[in-house]
C-alpha cells in the first residue's frame, strides 16, 4: 500500500486546494501504454511501476450509463490480463465530480430488456472492482453519491481531495433505489463474511 501510494504521489495525484492534480509525462516511453475503447474510460499503464491510472471521463458529470459501465468492464479484464499491472488507481479526469453515480435515465423509460442489461452491467462492474486481484485504490476528485460512493468502497483504499464542497454517501434512497443487501453487507459489515 505504502509504496502504490508513492507511487500515486510520484504520479502527480497529490491533493492541493481540494483537488487531486494528475499530472502524467507527455512523452510516454515503451514501458507505459494508454488504452481507451469509445474515451469514456481513459487508462495509462506504467509497466515500470506496475500502476495502472483509470480516469472515468464522461463530461459533465461522469455518468455511470451502459455505455460506460461497459467500456469499465474491458478496461478492468485488459488490466486483470496483464500481467505486468499489480495496482489500479481510479480518478476522474473532471474537475469536481468523481461520478454522480449510475445514469437514471438508464432506469427511466426504458424497455424491461434495456434496464435488466444496465443492471446486469452494473453488477459486472461491482464484481470487477470487489473482486480484483488489483490492489486498488479510489482517488475521490470531487462529488461521489450513490453509485460513486459505492465504486469507492467497492476499492481497497480510499483517499479523498480535502474541500468541503464535496460530498460522498449513499443517497439512492431518496430516489426510490435501494442498494442491494448482499452489496451493502459485504462492503460496509465486511467481518459477516470473514
Ligand atoms: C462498483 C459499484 C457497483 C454497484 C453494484 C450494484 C449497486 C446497486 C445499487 C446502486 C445504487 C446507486 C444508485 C445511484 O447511483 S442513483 C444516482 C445518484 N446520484 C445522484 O443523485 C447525483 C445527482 N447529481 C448531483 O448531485 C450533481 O449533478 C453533481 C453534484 C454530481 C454535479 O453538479 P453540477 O452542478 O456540476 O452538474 P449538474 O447537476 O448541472 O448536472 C449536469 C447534468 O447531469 C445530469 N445528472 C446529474 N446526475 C445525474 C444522474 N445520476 N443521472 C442522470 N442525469 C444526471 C443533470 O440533470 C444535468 O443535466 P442537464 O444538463 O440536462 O440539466
Amino acid at each position: 500500500m505504502a509504496a502504490l501510494l508513492k507511487q500515486s504521489a510520484r504520479l502527480g495525484l497529490s491533493g492541493r486546494h481540494g483537488q487531486v492534480f494528475c499530472r502524467l509525462p507527455w512523452a510516454l516511453s515503451f514501458q507505459r501504454y494508454m488504452f481507451n475503447a469509445n474515451k469514456k474510460i481513459l487508462v495509462e499503464m506504467d509497466k515500470s511501476t506496475g500502476v495502472a491510472l483509470m480516469k472515468m471521463a464522461n463530461p459533465p458529470v461522469n455518468l455511470l450509463n451502459l455505455e460506460t459501465l461497459t467500456e469499465f468492464a474491458i478496461s478492468m479484464e485488459k488490466l486483470e490480463l496483464d500481467k505486468d499491472c499489480k495496482g489500479l488507481i481510479l480518478t476522474s479526469s473532471l474537475s469536481k465530480v468523481f461520478t454522480a453515480g449510475l445514469d437514471i435515465m438508464e432506469m427511466c423509460g426504458k424497455s424491461p430488456e434495456h434496464v435488466t442489461e444496465f443492471w446486469r452491467a452494473v453488477q459486472e462492474m461491482w464484481l470487477k472492482l470487489y473482486g480484483s486481484n488489483l490492489v486498488t485504490i479510489a482517488a475521490i476528485n470531487g462529488f461521489s453519491p450513490g453509485a460513486g460512493c459505492l465504486m469507492a468502497l467497492a476499492c481497497d483504499y480510499r483517499i479523498m481531495a480535502d474541500n468541503v464542497k464535496y460530498s460522498i454517501g449513499l443517497n439512492e434512497t431518496q430516489l426510490g433505489i435501494v442498494a442491494p443487501f448482499w452489496l451493502v453487507t459485504r462492503e460496509l459489515r465486511p467481518s459477516l463474511f470473514s
